[in-house]
């Protein structure tokens, strides 16, 4: 489903992606590790066309991330490390998605209610002024509720207390079957029930891929 063949990115005169080969394929839930710098964001970054490759390609069933991007992100769900500084009311954002992504708003609340997110009491007030917390259950309903069969998160835990990650990941866990689920995380022992396979970045490369 998603192929990297050879991904080099460069900042300057960094390397964050030093020719990266790998692919990740339907069922597989993958947790993406690594220390701070080490090139997870600039992959999930480049896998979702936000970055031109130095060299090498991305391929998202089969098609080219950078040059159709509006056709690939229709297949991918994805929650940043840091919420984006989003002015519409939360009525407005979740119109804006059911229009604009096809996303069925009455499963967005459904996933808001399981994640303990009151949206109706909230729906007039801006997103950015919901807490940390709250905004990233938001993202993550609206990822669920999206049905795509690539799910993207980059460390999307960081502001949910561990009862709202707990209701997080039984909901993830209900939903990774027949899809690729890539989760970057600094704490494997959160995902260990969630993920079959472990890939340690460092330098810009892949130091270890494992199935488990
Ligand atoms: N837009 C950018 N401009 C310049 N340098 C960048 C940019 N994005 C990433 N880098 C550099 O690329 C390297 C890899 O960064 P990246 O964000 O991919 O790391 P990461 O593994 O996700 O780290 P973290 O765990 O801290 O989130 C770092 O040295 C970073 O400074």
């Amino acid at each position: 489903m998603i192929q990297v063949s050879n991904l080099t990115k460069k900042f300057g005169s960094h390397i964050s992606l030093d020719s990266v080969n790998c692919e990740f394929n339907k069922n597989e839930s993958i947790a993406l590790m690594g220390a701070n710098g080490a090139g997870k964001t600039t992959l999930i970054r480049s896998i979702m066309g936000y970055y031109h490759p130095d060299a090498g390609e991305v391929l998202i069933n089969g098609l080219n991330p950078v040059k159709e991007r509006m056709k690939v992100l229709e297949h991918i769900s994805f929650v940043p490390q840091l919420p984006p500084p989003i002015k519409l009311s939360i009525d407005e954002l979740l119109q804006y998605i059911t229009v604009s992504a096809n996303v069925d708003k009455e499963l967005i609340k459904h996933y808001a209610n399981e994640m303990k997110l009151d949206i109706a009491a909230n729906m007039s007030k801006s997103f950015f002024k919901l807490s940390g917390g709250m905004k990233q259950k938001l993202l993550i309903a609206i990822s669920l509720a999206k049905k795509s069969d690539i799910i993207i998160y980059d460390e999307p835990t960081a502001n949910l207390d561990p009862k709202a990650r707990d209701d997080f990941y039984r909901l993830l866990k209900q939903n990774e079957e027949e899809k690729v689920l890539l989760f970057v995380t600094h704490r494997l022992e959160e995902v260990k029930d969630l993920v079959n396979r472990q890939i340690y970045m460092d330098l810009g490369k892949i130091v270890s891929d494992e199935r488990v």
